[in-house]
């Protein structure tokens, strides 16, 4: 019986002290889905994200993921089940492109011959040569590559849903849009299930299939781009005001016929 739904929230809460960092959201994220999830920096996203494979442990509610509770989930069997992509790539400096993608592989006990395999095809999957960058250390890549890298090492051990926060972040506007393109693409193709922090609304339209704002721990709002674009909602509004100046504003600059 195929599990309709990848991940759920049910009014879900962690504090930390005082403070609400999730306060009573539900959520509901279907396999295969794309989820962007947006708002302010301090608004819970990564808290939301992290609850799911138990790096952060909830006060109140229930998480499941593929149907079973993740509180009865080991939560190192729970990690290996799902990706994570850290803002920074998250590599650890030391090893090799190739050890730090086949660290888990490794953990999992998996031969030296079959982790050298993996580590290839997934070069192949995020489109990084092999020869050129399999023995690098991460010091030696540029952002661009160490994401793709971080990206690598979260699919080793064929995860089938991805938590990404801020993964393209830190990156120049063309490297971060050939990478989202080349994600999107990947999450396709793998019949993945992703759940992305962003800052960036335009990349959260032009990536996901919906889209969660998150404020002051809440779930505010959520929908697909065009449901969003009809909220009644002041802050939503405002957030999508943003990607419609920038539309107006090339329509505007740019000639619409010729190469461009
Ligand atoms: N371990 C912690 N201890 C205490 N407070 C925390 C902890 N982790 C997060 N918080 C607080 O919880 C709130 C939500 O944090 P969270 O990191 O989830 O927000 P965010 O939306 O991801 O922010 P950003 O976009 O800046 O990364 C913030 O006020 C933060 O300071």
């Amino acid at each position: 019986m195929p599990s309709e739904l990848a991940i759920t929230y049910r009014h879900v809460t962690k504090s930390f002290g005082p403070l609400k960092a999730v306060d009573d959201v539900s959520l509901d994220i279907a396999e295969g889905e794309f989820v962007a999830v947006v708002g302010g920096s301090g608004s819970g996203k990564t808290t939301l994200l992290r609850l799911a494979n138990r790096l952060i442990e909830a006060d109140g509610g229930t998480i499941t993921v593929e149907g079973e509770e993740v509180r009865n989930v080991d939560p190192v069997a729970l990690r290996r089940r799902i990706g994570y992509v850290f803002q920074s790539g998250g590599l650890f400096p030391h090893l090799s492109v190739a050890d730090n993608i086949g660290i888990t592989p490794k953990l999992l006990g998996t031969s030296t011959a079959d982790i050298t395999a993996r580590v290839d095809e997934l070069l192949e999957l995020v489109q990084l040569d092999r020869s050129a960058h399999r023995d690098r250390l991460p010091e030696a890549l540029s952002g661009g590559q160490r994401q793709r890298v971080g990206v690598a090492r979260a699919l080793a051990a064929r995860p089938r849903i991805l938590l990404m926060d801020e993964p393209f972040g830190a990156l120049d506007p063309l490297t971060r849009d050939a990478l989202g393109e080349d994600y999107r693409d990947l999450h396709r193709k793998l019949g993945l299930t992703t759940v992305m922090i962003t800052h960036d609304m335009t990349e959260a339209i032009l990536l996901a299939d919906r889209i969660a704002v998150m404020r002051g721990g809440q779930l505010l709002a959520q929908g697909t781009p065009a449901e969003l674009s009809q909220s009644s909602d002041a802050y939503v509004l405002e957030l999508l005001r943003t990607p419609r100046r920038q539309v107006e504003r090339l329509n505007t600059l740019l000639p619409t016929s010729g190469a461009a």
